[in-house]
């Protein structure tokens, strides 16, 4: 999965299957609002993986939670936030099942300006929220995925939308996640995209065996059924590694070992040929063997089916050898983003470097640092650095200025960070002005984000 095998393999980057834009996901509980997500910009490219890395409470597992749909109440995800899913098959398939809720974009769009949009007083979010450095890059898509559309005419239960052909004719789109429910929403957790947790536990029911789990997810997403189903269970069982597939395929979770058990879920997670998988963690609870083991199985099967991966940990190691990008995320927010050899080469960002220090045999003297404190818990609106109070670099601005992310490699143009101490080539208070002139998401619009 590392760089240049994919660039190998590939020849040049496919476009992205997800693109998750300004995702803001919040708890709002009886004492505060926990802004678990706060304004998340990433991609996920098939055959590629997208390393998502943080220490505990940064909003790791929320994030894709949010992309699975599987936010629960307290929780929801805000007005703004988008999670794109450009499958052409995909859409098709929903446009054909979901009449009701598809809309034709084009025609949504024609005469109106996106920029004249977002500009309106109702909008809470400003292009630049989606990562856009100039306004005329956004487009009424964004402006509709986001939540706006009501102003169109377009109902908050439409999730389909069609950018090249017509409703009853659809060429190509995409389909905004966070609009689905339902039946919609079933159809694409499991079925497009999966999930593997940490506890393999969680995914697995003890009652029954392995094998009948399997099928039943056969069944429901790819209907199969009968001996069909069982010789597709055996097959999937293989293809994870697991010896002996056609005896163990009557076995129960607990005559597992962790290890096996964690390949079951990742066939179970197979059994809907998902296009995208998400990866919470999930050789956290293995031991060094075993985990690379799984982690060598990831890679051969994104290989084998182009798997889009969306790999999460807090371990740096881990993320080195797994992704291709990596976003290090830091109580709700991305703060550096970058291919892997970059950021291991140069990270910017000071939370980077420390965590980065924080990997036994990377320091200079071999003395292992950690960084002293913990991840404030996010219930209040970024006005400010969440990092100010632990950041070795911390100057007065840090507490009164909310960084925004900006290229910070001359090299590598997709490398950026959310630091005031870039762009580096300028005066520091030149710097520091332009972060607070692009930080326009909270308060132009009166106030806070909801
Ligand atoms: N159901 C919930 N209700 C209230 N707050 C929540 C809930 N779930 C998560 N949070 C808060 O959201 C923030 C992000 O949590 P999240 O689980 O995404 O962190 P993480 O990066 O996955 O951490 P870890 O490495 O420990 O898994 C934390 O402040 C957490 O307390
Ligand atoms: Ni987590």
């Amino acid at each position: 999965m590392a760089v240049e095998q994919t660039a190998e393999r590939t020849g040049t980057r496919e476009e992205p299957i997800v693109t998750v834009r300004n995702l803001q996901t919040a708890f709002f509980t009886d004492k505060e609002v926990i802004r678990a997500v706060d304004g998340v910009n990433f991609e996920i490219v098939p055959g590629e993986t997208v390393g998502i890395v943080g220490e505990s409470g940064s909003g790791k597992s929320v994030t894709a939670r949010s992309i699975m749909g599987l936010v629960d109440s307290p929780g929801r995800i805000l007005e703004g936030s988008s999670v794109r899913f450009h499958h052409t098959d995909t859409v098709r398939e929903f446009a054909d099942r979901f009449p009701g809720r598809t809309v034709d974009l084009a025609a949504v769009a024609e005469g109106r300006d996106p920029e004249a949009l977002f500009a309106h007083d109702a909008v809470g979010a400003t292009p630049s929220a989606f990562g856009y450095d100039d306004a005329s890059e956004a487009s009424v898509a964004d402006f509709v995925a986001a939540g706006y559309g009501e102003a169109l005419g377009i109902d908050p239960e439409d999730c389909v939308f069609i950018t090249e052909g017509t409703v009853d004719d659809p060429l190509d789109g995409f389909v905004e996640i966070t609009r689905l429910s339902g039946e919609s929403q079933r159809a694409m957790r499991g079925g497009r995209i999966a999930m593997v947790f940490q506890d393999p536990l969680t995914s697995l029911n003890p009652v029954y065996t392995v094998g009948n789990q399997i099928e039943e997810a056969l069944e429901l997403h790819r209907d199969l059924s009968g001996r069909e189903a069982t010789r597709e269970a055996i097959d999937l069982l293989e293809a994870v590694g697991i010896p002996d597939a056609r005896r163990r395929v009557n076995e129960y979770p607990h005559q597992f070992s962790g290890g096996m058990r964690q390949r079951a879920v990742i066939a179970m997670a197979l059994a809907c040929d998902p296009e995208v998988l998400i990866c919470d963690e999930p050789t956290t609870a293995l031991d060094v063997t075993i985990q690379a083991q799984i982690l060598e199985l990831l890679a051969d099967l994104q290989t084998d089916r182009d798997l889009g991966i969306m790999f999460i940990t807090h371990d740096m190691g881990v993320i080195a050898d797994v992704s291709d990008r990596v976003n290090v995320m830091y109580a709700g927010e991305v703060v550096e983003s970058a291919a892997v050899e970059p950021l291991f080469a140069q990270p910017r960002h000071p939370y980077t470097r420390g965590l980065l220090e924080s990997i036994p045999g990377r320091q200079e003297g071999g003395r292992l640092q950690t960084i002293e404190g913990t991840v404030p818990t996010p219930n209040e609106p970024a006005t400010y650095c969440r990092f100010a109070p632990r950041c070795p670099e911390r100057f007065e601005p840090c507490d009164e200025v909310h960084p925004v992310s900006v290229p910070v490699n001359d090299e590598d143009g997709d490398h950026t960070a959310a630091c005031l101490l870039y762009p580096e080539d300028e005066p520091r208070e030149a710097a520091v002005s332009s972060h607070e002139a692009r930080d326009d998401s909270v308060r132009e619009q009166g106030g806070e984000r909801r």
